[in-house]
């Protein structure tokens, strides 16, 4: 990484590196640990060093579990993690805090990113899970292309509209946006050492039956599925209050649910064909 440093003249990083898979992190912690955590500190030594101090981290929603009040705000408390990777979420914004409030010339930007899904409307760049997605949409968008034959919708008995999970879920181009505008904030902070956190979502909540509907809805394509037992871990419902991301970012998300799993259909289509 010190190369990169040396070799490049940097305005700030976007820390988007790490590893990201619930399940995966409970099987294997200590990969999760070492990695997301050894190289936020080995950036958090090396910006100083080189005279970079504009830092933007993802962090996520994972850090509220499930909250006492909906929506949540950037004040509610955060819970203890429900898993490793949670919790390396967690650990590395108190990283972050403490290197700050050490007063290390460091200005930087927690996001909390509640759930991307979508692809870039060009279907030229979105994600590709390895082997069976965790994922939602992406399980959506494989069994649309006959790539899995049924989805199962993780519990039906939920104390929400319709008992299924309720989810924030953001379009990625929404999200990246909410970076550039973040990078572009921090270059106006005059202070020396600064951190904040701040929740990028869309403020709105969906079930996970709406999801389907809307997505058979928006492309014509009927999804085979069926009602399941709970996952293990999975929280019952969260989504976020935007009013500081509009404040402090001048964001919002703009694309609705509809365009995202358009998108995400367009680049399921492409990647499939
Ligand atoms: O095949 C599936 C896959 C998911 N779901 C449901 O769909 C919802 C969304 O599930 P995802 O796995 O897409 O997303 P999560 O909310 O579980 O996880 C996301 O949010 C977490 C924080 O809450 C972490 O940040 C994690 O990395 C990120 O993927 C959940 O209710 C889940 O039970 C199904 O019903 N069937």
């Amino acid at each position: 990484m010190e190369t990169i440093f040396q070799q490049e003249q940097l305005a700030g990083v976007i820390h988007f590196a790490a590893h990201k898979a619930v399940g995966e992190s409970v099987a294997k912690p200590l990969m999760y640990y070492r990695n997301n955590l050894d190289s936020l500190m080995l950036l958090l030594e090396l910006m100083p060093k080189y005279g970079v101090s504009n830092l933007v981290f993802s962090s996520s929603c994972t850090v509220y579990g499930q909250p006492e009040q909906l929506p949540v705000t950037e004040q509610t408390p955060r819970l203890p993690a429900q898993s490793p990777y949670g919790n390396t979420k967690a650990i590395s914004e108190d990283i972050i805090r403490d290197v700050v409030c050490a007063n290390v010339p460091l200005r930087a930007l927690a996001l909390r990113y509640f759930n991307p899904i979508g692809a870039h409307p060009s279907a030229e760049i979105g994600e590709l899970p390895l082997g069976v997605p965790a994922n939602l949409v992406p399980f959506i968008t494989q069994t649309a292309a006959g790539i899995r034959q049924s989805l199962t919708i993780h519990g039906g008995d939920y104390n929400t509209p319709d008992g299924t999970c309720v989810r924030d879920y953001i379009h990625v181009m929404d999200l990246a946006e909410a970076h550039v505008q973040a990078l572009k904030k921090l270059n106006e902070v005059t202070a020396d050492a600064s951190y904040d956190v701040v929740n990028i979502g869309t403020g709105r909540g969906e079930t996970v039956l709406n999801i389907i509907k809307t997505f058979e809805r928006e492309t014509g394509v009927s999804l085979n599925y069926t009602v399941g037992p709970r996952r293990p871990g999975d929280i019952e419902q969260v989504y976020a209050d935007v009013t500081k991301a509009k404040n402090a970012l001048d964001w919002s998300a703009r694309r609705s649910l509809a365009e995202s799993l358009r998108d995400a259909w367009r680049w399921q289509q492409k990647v499939s064909a």
